[in-house]
């Protein structure tokens, strides 16, 4: 008789295993050792794909830190991140390229991190060409712009010309051109007017849905986490204290830390109504 073994368990789309980060004082090398301060300790994170994820935690808990190792922009001094299967860390552009185009990130001012003397065309076509996407990239272009909902006349404008709501989903589209598999999202609703979030918010719906896009979600902010996430981490002091079902962890957050969070969001109300009917996952298992 055959049981439920590991072999069929879901393959996750990422995997980070025990990372640890330390921070290194330049100026007491000598004390180096002593000194150090452990900034992410012991960091074990599962994404499937599909799966919608809320990082939260107050400032300084090291939510930059974690998206910046899983962004393979630093290293961890400990543990691991697979892909796939495959090792991630740090390295050229060149060799980076494979998580680069599974792999994309969402920045928190995308009016400042969008480059003022290009057009919109250009902007979503340049990761394409950086990355060596093969393939039509007008028809990828005009697709991402139709996903985040902005008409084509947009394309011949520069970034000075965008709304903020505009220019958040310029920032998007061109991480949808690509076709990621995970897309992690700074603070992704912050600035935007009622109208944009809930665009936004809908476009995050349908590509987990639809497209079985992963997304991790950074928000110093819990009250947005039932609407967008069905899975919340609290990150206290480097370390996750909670990962659980939104809903569970907001119906009776284990942690103290996690309490304070949930009532300064003022959400000790029913939020079941905010939850999204359906958990990405149970559309989009895994094989
Ligand atoms: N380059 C650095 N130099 C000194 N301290 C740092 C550096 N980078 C991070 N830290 C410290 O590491 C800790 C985690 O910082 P991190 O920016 O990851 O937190 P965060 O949760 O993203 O905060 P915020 O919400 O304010 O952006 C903080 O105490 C921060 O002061």
């Amino acid at each position: 008789m055959h049981g439920v073994d590991s072999d069929d368990a879901p393959v996750p789309l990422l995997c980070a295993n025990g990372l640890y980060k330390h921070l290194h004082p330049p100026s007491l090398a000598f004390w180096r050792a002593r000194q150090a301060r452990t900034i992410l300790r012991d960091i074990h994170l599962s994404i499937q794909a599909g799966e919608r994820i809320g990082l939260a935690g107050v400032s300084g808990a090291g939510k930059t830190t974690l998206l910046n190792l899983l962004l393979a922009l630093k290293g961890a001094d400990a543990g691991s991140i697979t892909c796939q299967g495959r090792a991630v860390r740090p390295a050229s552009v060149r060799a980076l390229r494979w998580y680069r185009r599974l792999v994309q990130y969402i920045p928190q001012d995308p009016a400042a991190s969008l480059d003022p003397r290009m057009s919109v065309r250009d902007l979503i076509r340049e990761p394409l060409v950086r990355l060596s996407v093969e393939g039509n990239h007008t028809r990828r272009i005009d697709e991402a712009l139709d996903r985040v909902g902005l008409d084509r006349k947009f394309l011949s404008h520069r970034p000075g010309a965008l709304s903020g709501g505009q220019a958040q989903r310029v920032a998007i589209a061109r991480a949808v051109a690509l076709r990621p598999r995970l897309l992690l999202a700074d603070e992704p609703l912050s600035g935007l007017d009622l109208p944009v979030r809930a665009r936004v918010m809908q476009l995050f719906d349908d590509m987990s849905r639809l497209d079985g896009t992963a997304f991790v979600i950074i928000s110093h902010d819990l009250a947005v986490m039932p609407r967008l996430c069905e899975r919340t981490l609290i990150l206290h002091d480097g370390a996750i204290i909670e990962d659980r079902p939104t809903a569970a962890l907001f119906e009776a957050p284990a942690h103290e830390h996690t309490k304070a969070l949930v009532h300064a969001a003022h959400l000790d109300h029913d939020i079941t109504s905010m939850m999204p009917a359906t958990p990405a996952t149970a559309l989009y298992p895994v094989s």
